[in-house]
């Protein structure tokens, strides 16, 4: 009763909000607030309190017991202790990093009653951070070291001698719990060309897709009757669907797409490849009480916790790999950790398997502390070499992306508020926002992604880029004949800096272009033997001629793109502001190559620096992502990917931590 009446009574508290709002958008901005009425205060301190009786009385949150005291899962050693200590507890297997694949493997083996796993986290947990939860609010993380390993590059030689911030989530669910929430999971052609590069047809996309269905619990949606969820996973961990809010702006895209010639596509992720424009969460990783699903909350289930054979300690920093000898072969045997670089040090056994999850920074950064990774450069920093393996931290790969700043035409629609409420009338949108969220769960601004709408397109596309216009033949280095290499996405605001600046005195529009299957590759190598210490991460942006020449091709076609009805109308292309790219499309070629030089970003998805690949191509693990050169030891993350794809990358880090468990579980078997 108590309850109904709270419920009714906030309702009405929203409900007169948003009329309030709505004149206050009406009117000329910033009058009505100067001096509010005693009922307009009275009814935010009613809002206000109404969140925070819901937020302290509402449905408690399922709280996770992780291990933080790490003598319950390891011995306590002295420094310099190079062999596992003989009383260190065992396990059957050990997972360094509860990210994106980490979690899912911890899930999945520990479904075998008799395997014994110990998962070891450098962070805390993603899910009790609401900045994780909450799907907008993903970018507040970035900058905290608590939870984000914040990594710089080296000056990038092709970007003007800019060091380029990458942050890496520090926590449970990894970057899933951090990222855009985007799911693409890559068109069929990058997986059936893992399939060639590593000669196991295992991975080829009629056989691999039945991982990306295992992972899936795909959440149908009435607006989007189009989809065909029978392609799609529905009993998987993992809920993807549409319960993302979208503002206006992501329909006038894909409108503006298909009248700049871009075909319309309902479904990025299904069989039939991702060429076109769609509502970019087609799919989201956002779940239907409009959290993000990360797979700390998909596959570390309060059940799955309490295993008695599962142990996951957070805050627990691997340090390096031990291995021991077996005839003429290195084993690994266990690992060396801690909570602190000052901090007292611990030991593990391995009876099987350690299996590295770092990441595409990280797994090669362990790798090369313990002594796996080009001797020269191991030998460089002291470390003993225990298998010369040059292929580690090489290969590496990211999506860089080129973001386009627009100018709305007078007000249309905008969120700046949300990151940057300057006014009452901001922070009455962003009570209003709360209420939504919090209260009434009907999602509202909260419950954005930000990247609402993409299109994928071949820089080859003469329907697109008419040879007459676009004589130069750049090299294809798509998957496939139905494999993009340009992603457009869209955000309704403009924003620098990671979303840090958000251009405060302007209502903006982002458009974002980025090349998915770039040439260029850099290196992830040592910086120090500190295993706290950032490795050198220097992605070497735009080395090659191809990479800078699509990218301008795609910012001709991301302009031509807002040129566009509907957009047209709705940008200011008469603004000649220096910060906004409205003049844009009257630079030359060879100016537009020094825009994208100057702007060049990770767009997050670096790959490949553990590459599942032949020993002769740079190889660091085989098609059982077993490391080459040694036993006892595998690579599970998006460092073994053999190509990047083209699409988003958390995708196909659920599926290929899904195949392995399979195949650790089928080539065990009962031996556990
Ligand atoms: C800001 C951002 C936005 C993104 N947006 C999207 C998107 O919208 N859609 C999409 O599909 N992909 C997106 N991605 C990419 C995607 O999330 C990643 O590619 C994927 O999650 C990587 O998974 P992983 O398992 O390789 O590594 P991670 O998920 O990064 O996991 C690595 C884990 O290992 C831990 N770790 C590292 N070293 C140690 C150690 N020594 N000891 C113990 N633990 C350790 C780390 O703390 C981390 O938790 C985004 C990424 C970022 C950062």
């Amino acid at each position: 009763m108590a309850a109904a009446v709270f419920e009714r009574g906030a309702h009405s508290v929203s409900g007169t909000l948003e009329t309030l709002l709505k004149k206050v958008d009406d009117s000329d901005l910033g009058h009505l607030i100067g001096d509010l009425t005693p009922t307009s205060r009275a009814l935010i301190s009613g809002a206000v309190i109404a969140i925070l009786v819901k937020l302290c009385f509402g449905k408690p949150k399922e709280r996770r017991k992780y291990i933080t005291d790490l003598s319950t899962v390891g011995k306590p050693v002295e420094r310099g202790q190079n062999l596992v200590s003989a009383d260190a507890p065992v396990y059957d297997v050990i997972i360094i990093g509860g990210g994106t694949a980490g979690c899912v493997l911890a899930a999945r083996l520990s479904e075998d009653p008799t395997m014994n796993v110990l998962l070891l986290e450098s962070g805390g947990s993603g899910r009790a951070r609401s900045e994780s939860r909450i799907p907008a609010a993903f970018t507040k993380l970035y900058r905290l070291p608590e939870h984000v390993h914040n990594f710089w590059t080296e000056a990038q030689e092709f970007a003007k001698g800019k060091k380029k911030f990458w942050p890496r989530a520090r926590m449970l669910g990894g970057c899933s719990s951090i990222n855009a929430q985007m799911a693409q999971y890559g068109p069929p052609g990058d997986f059936d060309e893992w399939a060639t590069i590593i000669g196991d047809e295992s991975w080829a996309y009629k056989n691999f897709s039945k991982y990306i269905r295992k992972f899936e619990k795909f959440i149908p949606h009435r607006d989007y009757p189009e989809v065909d969820a029978s392609v799609h996973g529905t009993t998987g961990p993992v809920q993807v669907g549409f319960n993302t809010t979208v503002s206006g702006w992501c329909s006038r895209f894909i409108k503006a797409c298909i009248n700049a010639g871009i075909p319309s596509t309902h479904d990025f992720n299904a069989p039939k490849g991702l060429i076109g424009a769609a509502r970019a969460n087609a799919v989201t990783y956002v779940n239907t009480d409009h959290e993000r699903v990360s797979s700390e909350n998909a596959y570390l289930t309060p059940q799955v916790l309490a295993r008695p054979n599962l142990k996951v300690a957070i805050k627990a920093t691997v340090t390096r790999i031990l291995f021991e000898e077996s005839g003429n072969t290195k084993v690994a045997t266990g690992v060396e950790f801690t909570s602190a670089p000052d901090g007292p040090l611990f030991h593990a056994r391995s009876k099987k398997d350690v299996i590295v999850c770092g990441g595409a920074v990280q797994s090669p950064h362990i790798l090369m502390l313990s002594g796996i990774g080009p001797a020269a450069h191991l030998q460089f920093f002291g470390i003993p070499v225990i298998h010369d393996l040059p292929g580690v931290g090489q290969n590496l790969v990211d999506h860089p992306i080129v973001d386009l700043y627009l100018l709305q035409k007078g007000y249309i629609e905008s969120f700046r508020h949300l990151g940057n409420p300057k006014s009452v009338i901001d922070i009455l949108k962003v009570i209003h926002a709360l209420l939504q969220y919090h209260v009434f769960n009907t999602g509202g601004p909260l419950a954005m992604n930000h990247g609402e709408a993409a299109a994928f397109v071949r820089t080859d596309d003469p329907s697109l880029f008419p040879p007459s216009e676009f004589p130069e033949k750049l090299l294809d280095s798509t998957s496939a004949s139905d494999s993009p290499d340009l992603e457009y996405f869209t955000t309704p605001g403009a924003y620098l800096e990671h979303g840090a600046f958000l251009f405060p005195n302007y209502h903006t529009y982002g458009v974002h272009v980025y090349l998915l299957r770039p040439t260029s590759r850099g290196t992830v190598l040592l910086n120090s033997v500190d295993p706290f210490a950032h490795p050198k991460v220097d992605p070497n942006y735009l080395a090659t001629r191809e990479d800078v020449l699509k990218l301008v091709r795609g910012i001709r076609l991301g302009l031509k793109i807002s040129h566009s009805e509907p957009l047209n109308s709705l940008l200011d292309h008469s603004s000649t502001a220096d910060q906004f790219d409205h003049q844009l499309h009257l630079k030359t070629d060879a100016e537009l190559e020094e825009i994208v030089r100057e702007r060049v970003e990770t767009v997050y998805h670096p790959t490949s620096t553990c590459r599942m690949a032949p020993l002769y191509q740079g190889g660091v693990v085989d098609s059982n992502l077993k490391v080459y050169g040694v036993k006892g030891l595998r690579v599970c993350d998006a460092s073994v990917f053999p190509s990047i794809i083209s699409g988003h990358t958390a995708g196909a880090c659920f599926a290929v931590a899904e195949k392995l468990a399979d195949e650790i579980r089928a080539e065990y078997g009962s031996q556990f």
